[in-house]
């Protein structure tokens, strides 16, 4: 079922796609062309659905195997009647993750992630303060808040101030130790046999974000029309 949070804008479905889902996903992100690979420091990633830019997505055509979960996404409540038009695919080896950042304006402020493969802890982390009180300096340590354990074949969906204010980021490391700062502790725990003590040792996970791109430019060529 739908477990709600709080804060009240998260909500993590232990097992929202089957193991045969998860493995014909990952079949299919990796007979992906290479070009379709972007590497970068820590991960690489594959674009779908065109490339989201400040004055707005040139929209490509989603692939069938990736439509089929933009439109299951679409049909969320917590997606408010959006369609989800791209998706963002990142490969995470044991030892990778992803520095605290937010994701900017150019996503409508619902995020939607489907984990393949293995389990990651999401760090949030509040951002850094222009007024700042104490005489501290504000370490990535001091702004760290909590984390979620999103599990393989889990969705996880952000939204509102779990996007817009806080940051968020992935380690990198090889494993997890789980803690109480793990907040979806009991519910991720129900779907694997998890307890707060525990060490996860990480595989090699594919996260599948899914989000609305609100700006698109559509071409309209007149190819052969009048
Ligand atoms: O892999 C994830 O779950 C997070 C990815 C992410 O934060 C991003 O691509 O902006
Ligand atoms: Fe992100």
């Amino acid at each position: 079922g739908v477990n709600l949070y709080a804060p009240p804008t998260v909500y993590y479905i232990p097992d929202f796609i089957s193991e045969d889902e998860e493995a014909y996903l990952l079949e299919q992100v990796y007979k992906s062309p290479k070009p379709k690979w972007t590497q970068l420091s820590g991960r690489r990633l594959q674009n779908w659905g065109g490339l989201p830019r400040p004055k707005g997505m040139l929209a490509e055509k989603m692939p069938d195997w990736l439509q089929k979960y933009c439109d299951q996404i679409s049909s969320l409540k917590a997606f408010s009647g959006k369609a989800a038009n791209h998706v963002l695919v990142n490969e995470y080896k044991p030892g990778e993750g992803i520095m605290p950042h937010v994701d900017g304006p150019m996503y409508h402020p619902t995020v939607t992630t489907i984990s393949l493969g293995s389990h990651t802890l999401l760090d949030f982390y509040k951002p850094l303060s222009s007024t700042q009180e104490s005489g501290e300096p504000q370490t990535e340590e001091s702004r760290y808040q909590f984390s979620l354990l999103v599990r393989p074949r889990s969705l996880l969906v952000l939204q509102d101030h779990m996007y817009q204010s806080l940051l968020h980021g992935i380690q990198p490391r090889f494993q997890d130790t789980l803690t109480d700062a793990v907040r979806n502790l009991p519910s991720a725990a129900e779907a694997g046999g998890a307890v707060a003590g525990d060490n996860l040792p990480r595989g090699t996970r594919v996260s599948l974000t899914i989000r609305h791109v609100p700006k698109v430019i559509k071409t309209t060529f007149l190819l052969g029309k009048k």
